[in-house]
């Protein structure tokens, strides 16, 4: 663009130097076509006498007219008139004739001049003409030049947008440049690191290699102690069935019903109590008698002698710890999780111990036979893992009033009845009963908590209600042994029974409440005497306490009754009626054969 400016300036230039060049030619060229009309003052001296013509100031003159740019011709021929020889001042003819040449030279000259003029003048004509053109074409020039202005003034703005675009791709440019310093840094970085990974590879390669054989000589052995396992998992399953069945054949020998009869302490507030005289003769026997030595009369009236002599499977004295009672029920939990079941009842009269043996008081040493059986069982059961069996428990716990079941985990009361699982009537399950499944003893003991908590609230609503009630804590035992595809269902019954003794006159014939107790109680030792003398009929439906255990007490079932007493003298009768009545349980069960006695050390006297 810059060119073109610069190419109309310089035309224009050139225009204005040829229309002067052409001006001063033009005006040249009027001179010399002036000068024809100085010619008569030529003339004028050529009028002067031929006879003394002057040669030198024609010459001259011609000199003048020849030293105009208009011709070299004249130039020549002058030089031609120059070299003549000059005719003598008397040669008149010859002054003439060379004078006749001379003006014919002139008017030679002229005519060349006037043709020059002539195209001079056409220059000139052409000259303007192209002038005119020029000056259009040098305003078609302007007009462009004012497009081409504004197209630069454009062009400048976009210039300076792409100046400034160059300037931001400049800047992104040295960005990416830095960017791209610092990929490549970092590539150099990575390209050691690779390599030395590599040469860590490569290392790593030869160690899994090396691990690679020795996994393929552990699989080996693997394979092989596999093998063995297997071999040996078969034979611990043997085992353990053996000694199921041992311990099964020491349960019964031993007794699937077994009496323990268990005699609690003094408690703070009856310290100053007289207390019954009784004599722990050996483990299983024990005596008792009134402190003062009276007589003893029975509720019949018979006459029962001094000293009462009691033997059961085991006897517990009031120094007998939670512990050591728990160590003879564990074997029956055992039994449990072998898949058997089993019914644990706590006998007794109101006050004598019968909750605090099952439920306890918080603490390690005071709590009671419910909580260290769910923790027995969760022991027991990693070692049943170890055999391949895997456990889940159930439990519920369900309170006997008034021969009504009430659900002691859910605060609503129901409707519950009891029911058959199938038409053989293998096992039995209490409609609306709300089972919990335990995963751990805690959870378990939140739900005796809730359990406690409920027969709290009964309690306030019926006098005396603890006591007038059977409470059953129940868990069920459900264990899988996967690749023997075998399944043991145990049920665990722990029940804390309405308090044993009897009302006198009116008051025993007046209630229900006790009539019920009492029918329930007389109905559970027959069912357990009925089982005992392996009779046909055992009367389980006689109450909804022996119905509802039915599957726990019959068969292969353990029943376990812990006789709980009172060591206090006022309570000597109720003490009495309780262990005859466990007696006669035990005595049905080993017969009048008697045991070997051994005297304990720790045999106790009370005053
Ligand atoms: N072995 C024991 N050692 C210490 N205290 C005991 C023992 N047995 C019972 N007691 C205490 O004797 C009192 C009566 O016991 P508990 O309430 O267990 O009798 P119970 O037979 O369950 O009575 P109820 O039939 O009214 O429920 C409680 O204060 C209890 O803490």
């Amino acid at each position: 663009m810059n060119i073109n400016v610069k190419g109309i300036n310089e035309s224009k230039t050139l225009l204005k130097q040829n229309i002067r060049r052409s001006k001063s030619t033009l005006s040249t060229a009027t001179k010399i076509l002036k000068r024809p009309a100085a010619a008569p003052i030529m003339h004028g001296e050529a009028k002067k006498p031929l006879i003394r013509p002057s040669a030198k100031p024609v010459a001259q003159r011609t000199g003048t007219i020849l030293t105009t740019k208009s011709s070299q011709n004249t130039t020549g021929r002058k030089v031609q008139n120059d070299n003549a020889p000059k005719p003598s001042k008397w040669d008149i003819k010859g002054r003439l004739a060379h004078t006749h040449d001379m003006l014919s030279n002139v008017r030679q000259q002229l005519k060349e001049s006037v043709s020059k003029c002539n195209e001079l003048h056409e220059q000139v004509n052409t000259l303007k003409a192209n002038e005119a053109i020029y000056k259009t074409k040098a305003e078609e020039y302007e007009t462009k030049n004012k497009v081409l202005n504004s197209e630069l003034k454009e062009m400048k703005v976009e210039m300076n947008k792409a100046q400034e675009q160059r300037e931001d791709l400049a800047k992104r440019l040295k960005e990416s440049e830095e960017s791209f310093q610092n990929a490549t840094n970092m590539l150099e970085t990575f390209k050691e690191k690779c390599s030395s990974q590599e040469i860590i590879l490569q290392r790593h390669d030869s160690v899994i290699k090396d691990l690679e054989t020795r996994l393929q000589n552990q699989i080996e052995i693997n394979e092989e102690l596999n093998a063995t396992k297997n071999a040996l998992q078969s034979l611990v399953h043997t085992m353990d069935k053996d000694r199921r069945v041992l311990h099964n054949a020491i349960q019964e020998l031993k007794g699937n019903i077994r009496v323990f009869c268990r005699v609690r302490p003094r408690t703070p507030t009856e310290l100053g109590k007289a207390m019954c005289a009784m004599n722990f003769v050996d483990e299983c026997t024990i005596e008792v008698r009134k402190s003062d030595g009276s007589d003893v009369v029975s509720c019949s009236g018979k006459w029962r002698g001094i000293r009462q002599e009691f033997s059961f499977d085991k006897v517990f004295p009031p120094t007998a710890k939670q512990e050591t009672i728990f160590e003879e029920l564990a074997m029956l939990v055992q039994s449990a999780l072998e898949g058997y079941n089993v019914c644990v009842f706590a006998y007794g009269q109101t006050g004598s111990g019968k909750t605090y043996t099952m439920e306890g008081l918080p603490g390690i040493e005071t709590e009671g036979m419910i909580s260290r059986t769910v923790r027995h069982i969760f022991q027991e059961m990693k070692q049943f893992q170890l055999l391949g069996w895997e456990y889940r428990i159930e439990a519920s716990f369900l309170e006997i009033y008034n021969e009504h079941i009430v659900d002691l985990l859910d605060s609503q009361s129901k409707m519950h009845e009891i029911r058959m699982t199938d038409s053989k009537g293998h096992d039995l399950y209490v409609s609306n009963l709300k089972i919990e499944e335990i995963h751990s003893p805690e959870e378990l003991h939140e739900c005796l908590i809730t359990a406690q908590r409920n027969r709290a609230v009964a309690a306030t609503q019926s006098n005396e209600r603890s006591s007038r009630s059977h409470s059953v804590a129940r868990i069920k035992l459900i264990g899988t042994h996967q690749t023997k595809e075998e399944v043991s269902i145990g049920n665990l019954n722990l029940v804390d029974l309405a308090g044993s003794e009897r009302l006198k006159g009116e008051e025993s014939i007046r209630t229900a409440e006790t009539k019920n107790i009492n029918k329930s109680l007389a109905n559970l030792g027959n069912v357990i005497l009925a089982l005992l003398k392996k009779q046909e009929h055992v009367p389980y439906r006689n109450s909804k306490l022996t119905h509802l255990l039915m599957p726990s007490l019959g068969g292969n079932s353990k029943t376990l009754m812990l006789l709980n007493i009172s060591p206090l003298d006022e309570c000597y009768n109720e003490t009495l009626n309780s262990l005859r009545f466990a007696s006669n349980v035990n005595n049905c069960k080993t017969g009048n054969a008697k045991r070997t006695r051994t005297v304990l050390q720790n045999s106790i006297q009370f005053n």
